[in-house]
């Protein structure tokens, strides 16, 4: 590039930086408003809110002039934050206004047209665009176009043009740091520079980078259902990530962070990706893991979770996960809807509602209630039809009680102050005469002891979704489902405990019977790692979010503990669980994380015919460190972390059981930290060390992977997938350590380690 063309560009930064500036100053003048502003309402509402509390004549009135000054508040706290948020995109636009730059000519115009594009558009004062924002519809040339004649969606249809010139930017503090032209899509120079960088222990956003494939993926607004197999590092979670920020500006008018929903592996990933939104200006989406948002809904059970799961698995030796794979399975699905489509008001597992041993509503009066409605009528409308007619007939009963001799005694026992209580916001003046007001103490005093019935009616509990579960066990042919299987639900519910394979399969049948538990106002549901799903889970997930589009992110060779699936198994057990008419799969293949030569390593475990790419960065070879013993390998261990510097670092297990063993060794000497799955967050400069599980989607400067002897890895295709897991969190750097012979996952292709053997 000649440096007349530099700066010429650097010119125009300057010139772009200096209007934002200007706008800073401009807006930070009104950000310090809306802050005193906020600061007066707030001031101002808990004036108001100190006053009248005593008088219960005014509680009404006080209580609308809160919740007037409550919006206020409300308002004014919005403003602010709305200002903030330009102020810091602003600050974001004066260090690095932009990163690339699109030439077009369309054909009716008679000029080439230069634009330029940033993480957010920049507007100046004659409404010219000085930067447009990557997801407007034109940037879209800049991730998918090569030099020529090319087209762009835009809310109107397709539009034609012809791309003369792409060029890109690395800017900082304002400075242009390095700028080139290419035809590619996005050059793998600029790659290179990003790629070379250390962890920064958060995940970044990939704007200035996204390749055409991920393009792909972030700007789908068609798909129903869209499914993304990518290798390892290959940014699927970067890209879901990019995607939200997509949608949420595509559909500025329709669509709110809070109804998008991510499933994410843990909670330390959950952190992990944290910043990546909000850099590019948006609100993060919400998350949960999949044992969080069940525990929830099964709330008095304690549910076993993944990472439960995953000690048992990792350490049982025969891995007996037929009942696991035929609970997870789409055919015990469908078998579940069929017997739901089944079932009549006598196979119903109804309950009495009782309260001190009185029964209010018997399971036969339930089930003649259920039973009179349409035949024809969906289980979960007969349901609510049930609870309809129940609080009905609650109400009668509560009318009915009011001249029982019960409540004149105990209207008779109450002192001024409970009876004061019991008026609540009624004044005396507002009762006709004395029977009146009685009546409503009578009534209140009734309610007030029936309350627990109507909960009952209210929350389902007449009916016991355990015991219906078991039936349809029982109803399964004892070849599919065991008798002790039965025997083992049944005696773990008595300790108030439920396995995690019975959990999706339960709540989906409770909720096809009932129709509870589902959450109309989501419109996004994205599932990363979803090999780590089955599919009775991830059906059970759609079900619960029906007006969701859903996206699935994964890759069928990171499962762990279980065999590796080729990615056409997986998608085609997808494409099974879930027809829809807009579906649609993209595979990502190239990956970016590790360097070219732990790609590779990692590309031979894997069977044959893969299509992982690896991203050309040079690194240093993986090393493969064989020890005779603990002792010898955890001193090996010691002198390799030496050398590792400060960056960050990882020692991953394939267990709990062997970190928790390492930690005991290691204390003492170094600094490092043992994670558990109750950690939010990673230390900074801290050796760690890690069970597999739970540096899912992480991804480290340098990987030490513990032990992978034939004897802790022989049970070769299930524990591929793990090993493979470990071996793709290595950024820059990776040595694995064996005690005795190395697993022969790995020893057919040492030659692409460097091996040191010390036996
Ligand atoms: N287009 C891109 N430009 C720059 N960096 C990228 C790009 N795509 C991915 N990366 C980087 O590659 C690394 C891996 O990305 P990410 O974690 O999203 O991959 P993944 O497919 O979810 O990985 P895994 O399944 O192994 O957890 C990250 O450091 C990410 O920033």
């Amino acid at each position: 590039m000649n440096s007349n063309e530099i700066k010429l560009e650097q010119n125009r930064v300057n010139a772009v930086v200096k209007k934002v500036n200007a706008k800073i100053e401009d807006t930070s003048k009104e950000y310090e408003k809306a802050k005193q502003e906020t600061k007066n309402v707030q001031t101002n509402y808990s004036n108001n809110t100190s006053v009248n509390y005593f008088e219960v004549d005014d509680r009404i009135e006080t209580s609308a002039e809160l919740q007037q000054q409550r919006g206020l508040v409300n308002r004014v706290v919005e403003n602010e934050s709305i200002i903030n948020n330009q102020l810091k995109k602003l600050k974001d636009l004066a260090d690095s206004p932009y990163f690339g730059r699109i030439d077009i000519k369309d054909d009716d115009e008679p000029e080439i047209e230069k634009l330029y594009i940033g993480t957010s558009s920049f507007v100046d004062k004659n409404q010219e665009f000085l930067v447009y924002d990557w997801r407007a519809p034109i940037s879209s040339i800049y991730y998918n176009g090569t030099l020529g004649k090319t087209s762009y969606q835009t809310p109107v249809g397709n539009q034609q043009t012809e791309l003369k010139k792409k060029r890109q930017f690395s800017i900082k503090a304002g400075q242009i740091k390095n700028m080139f032209d290419t035809n590619e899509t996005v050059g793998d120079e600029m790659l290179q520079n990003v790629l070379g960088q250390h962890n920064d222990e958060k995940m970044q956003n990939i704007v200035s980078t996204i390749q055409k494939e991920q393009n792909d993926i972030i700007r789908d607004t068609k798909s129903d259902l869209l499914i993304v197999q990518g290798a390892a590092g290959s940014g699927k979670t970067s890209t879901l990530l990019q995607r939200i920020a997509f949608l949420l500006y595509h559909s500025r008018d329709s669509l709110d962070a809070d109804q998008i929903v991510l499933f994410s592996p843990n909670r330390l990933f959950a952190r992990y990706i944290s910043d990546v939104l909000p850099s590019l200006g948006e609100r993060n989406m919400q998350q949960v893991t999949f044992s969080e948002f069940v525990a929830h809904r099964l709330e008095g059970l304690n549910v076993e979770t993944i990472f439960d799961k995953y000690e048992i698995s990792s350490s049982d030796h025969e891995l007996k996960n037929d009942v696991s794979e035929i609970k997870g399975s789409n055919q015990f699905i469908k078998a579940i809807e069929n017997y739901c489509n089944k079932i009549d008001g006598s196979e119903i597992a109804f309950n009495n509602i009782s309260l001190d041993g009185e029964i209010y509503f018997s399971k036969e009066h339930i089930e003649s209630i259920y039973d009179e409605l349409p035949k024809l009528m969906q289980s979960k409308d007969k349901f609510l039809q049930t609870k309809n007619t129940l609080i009905k007939e609650l109400k009668k009963i509560i009318n009915d009680s009011v001249s029982k001799p019960w409540v004149d005694k105990a209207i008779d026992n109450l002192n001024s102050e409970q009876y004061h209580d019991l008026l609540k916001d009624y004044k005396i003046s507002m009762f006709q005469d004395e029977i009146d007001e009685r009546n409503y103490i009578a009534k209140t005093i009734v309610k007030n002891k029936l309350q627990k019935v109507y909960d009952a009616i209210f929350n389902g509990n007449f009916f016991d979704p355990y015991i219906q579960y078991m039936n349809f066990l029982n109803s399964l042919d004892e070849k599919i489902i065991p008798n002790k299987v039965i025997k083992e639900f049944s005696q773990n519910l008595e300790f108030h405990k439920i396995s995690l394979d019975d959990v999706a399969p339960l709540l989906y049948l409770r909720s096809i019977l009932t129709g509870d538990g589902q959450n109309q106002k989501i419109k996004y549901l994205f599932v990363d790692e979803m090999q780590d799903y089955s599919i009775a889970q991830l059906t059970y997930i759609k079900h619960a979010f029906p007006n969701a589009k859903l996206n699935l992110m994964g890759d069928s060779e990171q499962a762990l503990f279980k065999n590796v699936e080729t990615p056409e198994q997986l998608l085609q057990k997808l494409n099974n669980a879930f027809p829809t008419n807009h579906s649609r799969l993209i595979k990502l293949n190239r990956s970016y994380r590790s360097t070219y030569e732990i790609t590779n390593f990692a590309k031979s475990i894997l069977p044959k015919n893969n299509d992982i790419e690896p991203f050309n960065r040079k690194g240093k070879m993986p090393k493969i460190l064989i020890r005779k013993n603990e002792n010898q390998a955890i001193d090996s261990i010691l002198k390799e972390i030496k050398s590792l510097g400060n960056k960050n670092k990882a020692i991953i297990t394939k267990n709990m059981q062997e970190a928790k063993y390492l930690y005991r060794h290691l204390y003492n000497t170094i600094n490092v930290t043992l994670m558990s799955d109750k950690d939010r967050s990673i230390p900074e400069e801290s050796l760690i060390i890690i069970p597999v599980y739970l540096a899912k989607g992480l991804e480290f400067d340098s990987v030490i992977a513990w032990n992978v002897s034939q004897e802790n890895y022989s049970y070769s295709n299930k524990l591929l997938g793990t090993l493979y897991t470990i071996i793709t969190r290595a950024m820059h750097q990776l040595t694995l350590v064996s005690i005795g012979k190395v697993s022969n996952i790995i020893s057919s292709h040492e030659n692409k380690v460097i091996i040191d053997y010390k036996i």
